[in-house]
């Protein structure tokens, strides 16, 4: 036993007791003995936490954004980032002009680099500068589970995934098709729909049939845990951020959002584990999705139906709300701007004439302007403020000299870079769908003036096949539906900005009606 398992122990109890409607008096005892030590020692990790956090930034004489030249303190500028993230990168940015900058999170500062850095930062060894120690602390990984034992999927994804993309697109294609004639029935009239909700439900679908076939895309169990398994363990990890770190071992068991994490846990247990059980009692055992190049890529304690079942979660998290948030605002865009509509059917029209009706990889390639169009949206309404989230273990020296201490999260300032003139040309502020036709840079392009999928090696390796089932769900709805607002006036729809993430307002309304097609 535990310093720790006390205080669990007295947890559970109260909690489980809180319900009953007898609750023994030695019981009551223990509680009140317990909770004055236990609340005092909360306060004073409260404090500890809180004093760390307005702690002065590790590199000294660099701006913190936010404070607005000194009109706003710090500790005001914390509480402004929570809504405004976005805002604050914008200011920090033009302030110094690319330069260093921090921005001010209620969980410390972040240090924002200058992209002339990147390219030393980039293959950095991940015990120095490391990928998944940004993901630890903002999902709380420790009790999540986000971030630890990353390393089978990713290589996966890179390596085979993508080199089998031709062979996966056709079942995806299906999918996709299904998920539309079952969700979204033939109405001749003007029908409201949440479009959020629906991209949600076909990504992950269509996502799902990419990862294990219809076994997964069909099990409607495993696709609504593959969806909240994401919001559930965000919403677990803010809450646990309420406590001090120390009690986060203890109020993991009492915080119901954890609970729903453990659920998602188990329901991935429960349906993955018996399909690759089944799979390797097969003598013929070839299927051609992403966990059977897993299990052939899993090595040593990786290769079980248990961690394929953790794994699946993780690719869940990486994949399906990351996804479903570019149709959305697509479609959000596209209600504002209806006169590109037509282009992209044309675009659309044509490819599948030449690719006899189906949409190969290589005829999805050729949808430029839906490519453009896709990338212009997403340059506006990213996923994340700031990408190429690091966390440095140790103190790095870079190449001019500057030192950044050790325990410093870095990152870069994509949506601040997204909207540079010295990018994106005298107006970067105007919304130009087809601003990127005839470019180099393609909507899964990741450079210095394109950042929206991270960049180096941990750059997302699952874009390829994002790219790819987007425009698939996009060029669907776009040929068997029209759609518009459902007031005409009503403006584009603002994003909801919760510290460094971007969504898509997920209440909305669209109207909705079945295209008939000549
Ligand atoms: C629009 C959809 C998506 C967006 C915006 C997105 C964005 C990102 C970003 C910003 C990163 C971190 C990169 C960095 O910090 O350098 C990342 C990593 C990753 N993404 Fe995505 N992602 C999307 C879809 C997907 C999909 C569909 C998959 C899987 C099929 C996937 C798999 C991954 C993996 C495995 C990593 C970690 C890569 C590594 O550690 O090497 N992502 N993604």
């Amino acid at each position: 036993m535990t310093v720790l398992d006390l205080p669990l122990t007295f947890l559970t109890l109260v909690r489980t007791r809180a319900h009953a409607a007898a609750f023994p008096v030695s019981a009551q005892l223990v509680v009140v003995t317990l909770a004055l030590p236990i609340s005092v020692f909360s306060l004073w990790y409260y404090y500890l936490r809180t004093s760390n956090a307005s702690k002065a930034p590790a590199l000294p004489n660099v701006y913190v954004a936010g404070t607005d030249g000194g009109k706003r303190s710090v500790a005001e500028a914390r509480k402004h980032f929570v809504h405004h993230c976005g805002e604050i990168m914008r200011e920090g940015y033009e302030k110094t002009q690319g330069g260093f900058f921090y921005i001010p999170t209620p969980a410390g500062d972040r240090l924002m680099i200058p992209t002339k850095y990147m390219e030393e930062l980039k293959n950095a060894p991940d015990e120095l500068v490391d990928f998944t120690g940004s993901f630890l602390e903002m999902f709380s990984g420790k009790y999540t589970t986000i971030g630890v034992k990353w390393h089978l999927h990713p290589n996966v994804v890179k390596k085979d995934l993508n080199a089998n993309l031709a062979l996966i697109l056709p079942d995806v294609e299906d999918e996709v098709y299904h998920a539309f004639q079952t969700l979204l029935p033939k109405h001749d009239d003007w029908t409201p729909v949440r479009i959020a909700d629906l991209f949600t439900d076909i990504i992950s679908r269509a996502s799902n049939r990419m990862l294990g076939g219809k076994e997964l895309s069909r099990n409607r169990e495993w696709t609504a845990t593959s969806i909240d398994f994401t919001t559930d363990t965000w919403l677990a990890s803010q809450r646990l951020k309420r406590f001090p770190a120390l009690l986060r071992p203890l109020a993991q068991y009492w915080i119901p959002e954890m609970d729903q994490v453990r659920r998602h846990q188990a329901v991935a247990r429960r349906v993955i584990k018996p399909l690759m059980e089944r799979r390797l009692a097969e003598e013929d055992n070839r299927h051609s999705d992403l966990l059977q190049m897993l299990w052939e890529g899993a090595r040593g304690s990786d290769k079980t139906p248990d961690f394929m079942a953790y794994t699946s979660l993780a690719i869940s998290f990486a994949a399906i709300r990351t996804s479903s948030s570019v149709p959305t605002h697509l479609i959000y865009d596209l209600c504002a701007r209806p006169e590109y509509v037509e282009p992209l059917l044309e675009e659309i029209d044509k490819m599948l004439k030449e690719e006899g009706g189906r949409f190969t990889k290589a005829g999805l390639s050729r949808l430029v302007k839906l490519d453009s169009f896709m990338k212009e949206s997403q340059r506006f309404n990213p996923l994340s403020f700031l990408t190429f989230g690091r966390l440095l273990h140790k103190d790095l020296r870079l190449h001019d000299g500057v030192v950044i201490p050790a325990g410093t999260m870095i990152g870069l300032p994509a949506y601040a870079i997204a909207h540079d003139p010295q990018f994106y040309g005298p107006s970067p502020e105007t919304f130009d769908g087809f601003r990127h036709v005839g470019g180099s840079a393609q909507f899964v392009t990741t450079n210095a003036a394109n950042l929206a999928w991270g960049y180096g090696k941990h750059a997302c390796s699952g874009r390829f096949f994002a790219a790819g089932e987007i425009k698939m769900i996009v060029a669907y709805f776009l040929l068997h539906y029209d759609f518009k607002f459902a007031k005409e006036d009503m403006p584009r729809p603002a994003n909801i900005a919760f510290e460094l993430q971007n969504m898509a307002d997920p209440t909305v309304e669209i109207l909705v009606r079945r295209r008939e097609r000549q």
